[in-house]
């Protein structure tokens, strides 16, 4: 199993990190266009090896796209992130270019691999890479829902109190602050998570996890990493281990939730064809038109793309 990571930055450095610790692949190639960048952060983490027993083989690379030859999955980091005030989509006119350059470079020496796009904003992007690839829509996926549904279940685990390895919940929709928390269907330990939360404070943790991003990035002056990173090595490792497990992922939609020539985040059962199924959910009629809205905001994003890309 051989991944490959584009862009070597806070994201991109930690999905390789992470993707080492769990240490089923052989090897992971991180590149990045910052002379040296990628091969000191390789360098860093193979350093790390014998501690922390990792056998993969970590490679940095400054923009020699031969060596990600034949890898499984690749996944794009690539672009600038968002700074304090800023919106996902202010990023479209510089990140659509590059995300538009990197796919077409990793697929020229990775024919078969699974893409798993990041940079933002990343519906829309996903959506560029599947168009500008003509590749199937199995085998571009975006990353976020996964996040989003990580930070809901922070948020209700802290308000319970209780760990947050006992709390299920998904977020879905596109990747904005429109984003659907699926409040209705979040439990602690099989039980609604409204038999221990008022509606107001539901309704505060909803928004907290909508702004998520937001938050984290005005904390930090720049977006965050360690959560995006992680959640992007862990759907690369469900495909690579085809385990079947449903994650919210970006997949381009074609009828399913009544939508369609979209990419926004559903459950996806990923397996080792990438998508091996949108799941379906029963939405109550709140939550139906919380999604519209949401797909409505990156169709939105979308009709920027071609401004975008002059
Ligand atoms: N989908 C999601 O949920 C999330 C998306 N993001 C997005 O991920 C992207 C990366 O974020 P960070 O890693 O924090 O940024 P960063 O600035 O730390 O790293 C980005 C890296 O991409 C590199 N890069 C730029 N152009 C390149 C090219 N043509 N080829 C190869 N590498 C190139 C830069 O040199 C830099 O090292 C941003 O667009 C951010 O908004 C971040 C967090 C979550
Ligand atoms: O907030 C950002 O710009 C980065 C991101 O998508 C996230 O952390 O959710």
């Amino acid at each position: 199993m051989k991944i490959s990571v584009i862009g070597a930055g806070n994201v991109g450095a930690t999905a390789a990190n992470v993707l080492a610790l769990k240490n089923f692949a052989d090897e992971v190639v991180l590149l990045d266009i910052k002379e040296g960048v990628a091969e000191g952060k390789a360098m860093d983490m193979m350093q790390t090896a014998k501690m922390m027993h990792i056998d993969t083989k970590i490679v940095g690379i400054t923009n020699d796209y031969s060596k990600t030859e034949n890898s499984n999955i690749v996944i794009i980091t690539s672009g600038i992130p968002r700074k304090p005030g800023m919106s996902r989509t202010d990023l479209i006119g510089v990140n659509s270019k590059i995300v538009k350059s990197v796919m077409d470079e990793s697929l020229k020496h990775s024919p078969d691999a699974i893409f798993i796009i990041i940079s933002n904003p990343v519906d829309t992007l996903t959506y560029l890479a599947l168009k500008d690839s003509g590749l199937p829509r199995e085998r571009v996926i975006g990353m976020s829902g996964l996040l989003d549904g990580s930070r809901f279940e922070y948020y209700l685990a802290q308000a319970i109190g209780c760990p947050v390895g006992d709390i299920d919940a998904m977020v879905i929709g596109a990747h904005g602050d429109l984003m659907v928390p699926l409040t209705r269907s979040a439990t602690y330990k099989g039980v609604p998570v409204s038999e221990y939360l008022s509606e107001e404070k539901l309704a505060e943790i909803e928004h907290a996890t909508q702004v998520g991003g937001g938050t984290l990035t005005k904390l930090l002056g720049t977006s965050a990493w360690y959560a995006p990173g992680t959640t992007a090595a862990t759907m690369a490792e469900a495909i690579a281990k085809n385990t079947g497990k449903t994650l919210s992922c970006i997949a381009l939609l074609d009828g399913e939730y009544g939508e369609k020539d979209v990419c926004a985040g559903v459950p996806v059962v990923l397996g080792k064809n990438g998508i091996e199924k949108i799941l379906e959910l029963p939405l109550s009629e709140k939550e139906k038109a919380m999604f519209q809205s949401s797909v409505d905001s990156a169709k939105d994003t979308n009709a920027k793309l071609k401004e975008a890309l002059k």
